[in-house]
């Protein structure tokens, strides 16, 4: 056990931020499209270390018109947008259905970089959702395959028997998929990219979708 800490508030300011030395960032040198950028400042992060770079914060708008938020593993991006799956019974997959829009947002601590995205999502084929089920490994699709996240496990002995269940289910019909399995795809309004620096001079660049491509503006930090 750590020590207990007597003032909270003052040991989060104690805190360091951007602590790293942290990469530049020249506005000037984008690229057109944002997509491209995600691409470099991801192959960047990994070459710095970050653990799990493609680990994502997804958020939805919930049946209560309250934002609800989790962290998700991005699967693609291309031109088309952000990939991401679900299963359509979870809290996230209910509330993609009902509304269909969504913001993702990364951060990478030892780059000191934030990338925001939003905009409206679409649910991809049933043939796309299955090839993306199939390539996951044995026990995540077991694990899926129970259908129950988010609800309430009232004993964890029934979790062990279901994962048992669904994974003999698994073992005898290795081409099983989950219908309600599906991939997502975000098809950005806005991605944002944010530097942060030292003496708090971040920088930022927004995309914005235009008709017939892509507008960048600076944001003041
Ligand atoms: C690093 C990390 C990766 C995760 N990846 C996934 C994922 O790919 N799919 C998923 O359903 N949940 C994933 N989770 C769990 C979700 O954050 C969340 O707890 C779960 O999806 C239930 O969310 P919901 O109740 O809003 O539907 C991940 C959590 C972490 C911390």
């Amino acid at each position: 056990m750590t020590e207990p800490v007597a003032d909270v508030r003052q040991y989060l300011r104690g805190l360091p931020v951007f602590a790293a030395d942290l990469p530049g960032f020249d506005p000037g040198t984008a690229p057109e499209r944002p997509e491209a950028l995600f691409v470099a400042w991801l192959t960047a992060a990994v070459a710095a270390g970050v653990p799990e770079p493609h680990a994502m914060t997804l958020s939805t708008i919930g049946e209560d018109g309250d934002p609800s938020a989790r962290v998700l593993i991005l699967k693609n991006v291309d031109e088309h947008g952000w990939q991401f799956a679900v299963h359509a019974a979870s809290p996230k997959g209910r509330d993609l259905t009902r509304q269909p829009a969504a913001a993702l947002t990364f951060y990478w601590p030892a780059v000191a970089r934030q990338i925001r995205v939003r905009g409206p999502v679409t649910a991809e084929t049933a043939d796309r959702s299955a090839a993306d089920f199939l390539a996951r490994p044995a026990g995540s699709r077991a694990e899926a395959s129970i259908g129950r996240q988010s609800q309430i496990l009232d004993d964890p002995h029934d979790l062990d028997v279901a994962t048992k269940e669904a994974a003999r289910r698994l073992e005898e019909d290795p081409g099983l998929v989950v219908p309600e399995w599906t991939l997502y795809t975000l098809r950005p309004t806005a991605v944002e990219f944010w530097q942060g620096d030292k003496q708090r001079r971040h920088t930022r660049l927004r995309y914005t979708r235009t008709t017939g491509g892509w507008h960048r503006d600076l944001l003041w930090p």
